[in-house]
């Protein structure tokens, strides 16, 4: 039998089994890609914030950990689902192009399925670990991102304030999860994680404005060239974000660390959003971009570490 020696000595590259593997590395990686898996654990970190505010103290590790498969499963479907629908748009753009599926590293039809099953079996999960309210908040969230959103984005600048909706649904399902309820205090973390997303996608649509206009996507910075729609709504959203992040402190819900920890992150995302709308430029853009990734995970953590007892 030829080993994967001989086969280097004879000047091939890999033997079989060698190149079975390589493949199945590969297809992996592009499933990864497809499941989008670094929006999808920051998704699953404002989903461990709510459950575990929900819970109030009580700990449900093992409810946790279902409500997280459950639910990052049904957001890879989705994810899957977007590019899906999405790809010959993503064909035509630099930063999409090397996609799974218009890189033709996955066929369409594998997408799908593979959309339509991790979604269901994740929905099934949360429907069984936890309750019903969850599972339907969880479907929901699905059905705004893939059916309204995705096929929204070449037809109208408002898709991201759509697009906005099932992004701030996760804490709500994390809520509900521990609580089988929807509560105000639910509400309070979808209003912070829903103003967020607007600096954050608003900079890298400026960033990316000249590869949304190529995909056909109506981003508002593809139709507002000098950025000053762009740059005021971005800074409009971080001023409301600022009194909208200290809601949980004034329902009871986080202590007074929060209160001033979500004050200075505020001031901090505002800062950022009003440096981008005096001077809307791709440093800028980057800047607030990076202000976004740090906004989201810190707040969260505030939460975390200074909640109240009910
Ligand atoms: C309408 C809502 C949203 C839009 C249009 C949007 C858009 C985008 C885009 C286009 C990127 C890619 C940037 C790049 O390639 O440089 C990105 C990155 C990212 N987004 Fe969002 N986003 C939205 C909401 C969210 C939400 C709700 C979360 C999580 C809670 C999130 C988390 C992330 C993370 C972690 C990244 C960086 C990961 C990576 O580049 O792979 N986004 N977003
Ligand atoms: C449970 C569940 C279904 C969770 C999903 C949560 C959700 C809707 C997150 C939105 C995150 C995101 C990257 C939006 C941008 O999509 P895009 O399609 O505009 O980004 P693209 O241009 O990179 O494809």
């Amino acid at each position: 039998m030829k080993t994967a020696v001989s086969f280097a000595r004879q000047g091939l590259a890999e033997s079989p089994a060698e190149t079975a593997m390589a493949d199945a590395r590969g297809r992996l990686a592009a499933y990864a890609t497809l499941a989008k898996l670094r929006v999808a654990t920051l998704v699953l970190a404002t989903v461990a914030a709510g459950f575990v505010l929900g819970a109030r103290g009580s700990s449900h590790p093992s409810t946790l950990l279902l409500t997280l498969l459950g639910t990052g499963m049904v957001a890879s479907g989705a994810s899957a689902w977007n590019q899906y629908l999405e790809r010959r748009r993503d064909l035509l753009m630099r930063r999409t192009a090397g996609r799974p599926l218009p890189s033709g590293r996955l066929a369409p039809r594998e997408a799908a399925l593979f959309g339509t099953g991790i979604a269901i079996a994740g929905v099934a999960i949360l429907a069984t670990a936890t309750n019903l309210t969850t599972a339907g908040l969880a479907l929901l969230t699905f059905v705004l991102y893939v059916c309204v959103y995705t096929p929204l984005k070449p037809v109208t600048t408002l898709n991201t304030a759509i697009g906005a909706i099932p992004g701030a649904l996760p804490p709500v399902i994390g809520w509900a999860a521990a609580t089988g309820r929807l509560g105000i205090e639910a509400w309070a973390l979808f209003l912070i994680v829903f103003l967020w997303q607007f600096p954050h996608f608003l900079a890298i649509a400026w960033i990316y404005r000249e590869d949304y206009a190529r995909g056909g996507h109506k981003m508002l910075p593809v139709v507002d060239p000098d950025g000053v729609m762009t740059g005021r709504q971005a800074a409009s959203y971080a001023l409301a974000l600022v009194p909208a992040g200290l809601l949980p402190a004034t329902i009871g819900l986080a202590g007074p660390v929060y209160f001033a920890g979500a004050l200075a992150l505020g001031i901090f995302y505002l800062t950022y959003s009003v440096r981008f709308w005096a001077g809307v430029t791709d440093q800028s853009a980057r800047r607030l971009m990076w202000a976004s990734f740090v906004y989201l995970p810190a707040i969260l953590l505030l939460l975390l570490l200074n909640p109240l007892p009910a």
